[in-house]
């Protein structure tokens, strides 16, 4: 399995100055006043299909027009939803992308939006200003009903390669109550590992239940025919600081 430590051969920016995740310590974050609200603005009806990668399974947008947007927060511009996808563990123990304080979460959604300033996604990803992702922890608690929406397509995607339409979906609805955040300069967190992502970690997690992270470790990297293998452990694990500042939107 070409896991994160082998990534650096083929992918030498595994190395560089700004890759993501990061262990997020909250002491040794910056409260900036100039940090604005988050503006997440997000059209159900964008909403286009679910799909298993082969890495996570993804939810993906219609990204031709301002529909579904991220504005203000530590951005400038207007940043469109591109899709969203998950990363989860084998145990409820571990599976988070960011830490806090070293503290790992059974999970984490990321809502990729790219930079309109540019023409597309794909040129967007190549630029160091190009993405944004809204990273949310989810926490073991009671039973998510809106989560549950997207839980419920999996048997039709469990394996990779699979997709079927998903439409109608609100994904503010998997926002916490509280839209405080740090936010940082990484990357991509799976190859290509390119570094022009403005993280922007919320502070407070939704709840997800244990019966329900047992779903998402139903989902297989395998493709049909081949043997079966759980997807699960989906997560590269924190890396070097490298001097970056994180920002806090809160005190
Ligand atoms: N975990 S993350 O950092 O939130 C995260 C993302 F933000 C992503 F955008 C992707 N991503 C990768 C591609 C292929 C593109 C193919 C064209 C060149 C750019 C990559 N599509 N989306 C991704 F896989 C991922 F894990
Ligand atoms: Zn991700």
């Amino acid at each position: 399995m070409c896991g994160p430590d082998k990534w650096s051969d083929n992918f030498p920016i595994a190395n560089g100055p700004r890759q993501s995740p990061i262990d997020i310590v909250p002491g040794d974050a910056s409260f900036d006043g100039g940090l604005k609200p988050l503006k997440l603005k997000y059209d159900p009806s964008t909403c286009l299909e679910i799909l298993n990668n082969g890495h996570s399974f993804q939810v993906t947008f219609v990204d031709d027009t301002d529909s579904s947007t991220l504005t203000d927060g530590p951005i400038s511009g207007i940043y469109r939803l591109k899709q969203f996808h998950f990363h989860w563990g084998a145990s409820d123990d571990k599976g988070s992308e960011h830490t806090v304080a070293g503290t790992k979460y059974p999970a984490e959604l990321h809502l990729v939006h790219w930079n309109t300033k540019y023409a597309s996604f794909g040129e967007a990803a190549s630029q160091p200003d190009g993405l944004a992702v809204v990273g949310v922890f989810l926490k073991i608690g009671a039973e998510n009903a809106n989560l549950q929406k997207v839980l419920d397509v999996f048997d039709v995607i469990r394996a990779k390669g699979k997709q079927t339409s998903f439409a109608n979906f609100d994904p503010a609805t998997l926002l916490p109550g509280s839209l405080d955040y740090w936010t940082y300069d990484g990357s991509l967190t799976t190859p290509p590992l390119l570094e022009s992502v403005t993280w922007i970690v919320c502070k407070e997690p939704i709840s997800v239940s244990s019966g329900q992270m047992a779903k998402f470790r139903s989902l297989l990297f395998s493709a049909e025919g081949e043997p079966e293998c759980c997807m699960v452990d989906n997560y590269r694990p924190p890396q070097p600081l490298k001097g970056r500042a994180v920002r806090a939107s809160f005190k």
